[in-house]
């Protein structure tokens, strides 16, 4: 049987000698078996309660400012697919997520002229005017630069637990590496009466805050900053849809589709959705972030795993091929072929549309030719 709930792991257990072990078999059975699991006591690395607070309510600041401020710093005005992306302009799985977001990251350069388009995946961010939100900027880099630090540590245990060198895995990655997050409100459904979809003819009955997806990154972080239950769903290998429970001062982390590459296929980037919160129980705000790796790397998956984890892979996928579900069309990662950045940028293109269609009309119209609706 697929996994039927999602673990959860107490990070302090991976600082004691005497519990490392038992933390890092719970680990590699969740990165292998199940592509999620609940983190709890990150605090030492990662943000506090309090800045967890903070976030969460400069997200309540930022969504609530009027449109025309938030339409200052709105994506198509980016090159980097970053800034703010109003609500119903997204599509997953060929319909409309009916969610809005602010999309930030690392602040870096923009690339220069004459490099690869796909490093345009960094730049500065679109900052909204601090006259009308101030703490927003000084609360977004904190929320950053901690989640980085955790974020580092954390997937060195991911490959410890499955017998990889944490070193070989630091190859993939270089300094200044770029992390992106967004801040995200899902309107709950008694507030989509008189929404319209701007990118499809579609209606909130899809239920559909977020269609069904794999992330790209290496390994997602969520904060469920709101306390609605029921939302975020993992789908389990037989089909069945796994509500992930919001746990106070607990982080969803999750498996994209760059780890699964490089672990050659050993840690699974398990499909997810979000539903339209229920009538009545307010807006949901969520803050994924997502670790990425160098944008530039062609480095092919890790060879050196151990025989014994590959041979649970195996056990998995055997399984999974008898059960016969999996879903969902996306740019997958090929690293033999191009630099993992291809991939990413793709789906960015994919996923923003309006914006690819300002910025890189081209790649778009191949995108389109190779991604039927
Ligand atoms: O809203 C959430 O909790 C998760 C969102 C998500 O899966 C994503 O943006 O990739
Ligand atoms: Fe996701």
């Amino acid at each position: 049987m697929s996994f039927q709930e999602i673990p959860i792991l107490d990070l302090q257990e991976a600082f004691d000698k005497s519990t490392k072990p038992q933390f890092l078999a719970k680990l590699q059975d969740a990165v292998i078996n199940v592509g999620f699991l609940l983190l709890k006591n990150y605090e030492s690395l990662g943000p506090t309660k309090e800045e967890l607070e903070a976030i969460k309510q400069q997200s309540f600041e930022f969504f609530a400012l009027p449109d025309n401020v938030k339409q200052q710093v709105e994506m198509i005005n980016s090159p980097h697919f970053l800034g703010f992306t109003r609500l119903a302009n997204e599509i997953t799985a060929s319909h409309t997520d009916w969610r809005e977001q602010i999309d930030l990251a690392t602040e870096l350069p923009a690339p220069k002229a004459g490099e690869p388009l796909y490093r345009n995946i960094e730049g500065p961010n679109l900052w909204p005017d601090a006259n009308e939100i101030p703490n927003f900027r000084s609360t977004v880099e904190t929320f950053i630069t901690k989640m980085t630090r955790l974020s580092n540590t954390f997937k060195d245990l991911v490959a410890e637990s499955i017998g990889i060198d944490p070193k070989v895995l630091n190859e993939y990655f270089k300094p200044n590496q770029q992390c992106k997050m967004k801040l995200i409100a899902y309107p709950d459904v008694s507030q989509l009466t008189s929404t319209k979809s701007v990118a499809l003819d579609d209606t909130p009955e899809t239920n559909q805050g977020v269609g069904p997806h794999r992330d790209s990154d290496l390994i997602t972080y969520i904060y469920q900053a709101t306390e609605h239950q029921n939302s975020l769903e993992v789908q389990n290998f037989q089909g069945k849809w796994i509500a992930v429970p919001n746990i106070a001062g607990h982080l969803v982390v999750n498996n994209g589709q760059t780890l699964q590459a490089i672990t050659q296929g050993v840690a699974k980037a398990t499909i997810h959705r979000v539903l339209i919160p229920e009538a009545g129980s307010g807006t949901r705000i969520s803050i994924p972030f997502f670790q990425t790796i160098d944008l530039d790397s062609s480095k092919a998956a890790v060879e050196s795993i151990p025989k014994e984890v590959l041979a649970l892979k195996e056990e998995r996928d055997k399984k999974i091929k008898d059960w016969g579900v999996d879903t969902g069309f996306q740019f997958e990662p090929d690293v033999t072929k191009e630099p993992i950045g291809h991939a990413v940028f793709r789906n960015r293109i994919k996923s923003h549309q309006d914006v690819a269609k300002k910025w890189y009309p081209e790649v778009l119209e191949q995108v389109l030719r190779e991604y039927v609706h």
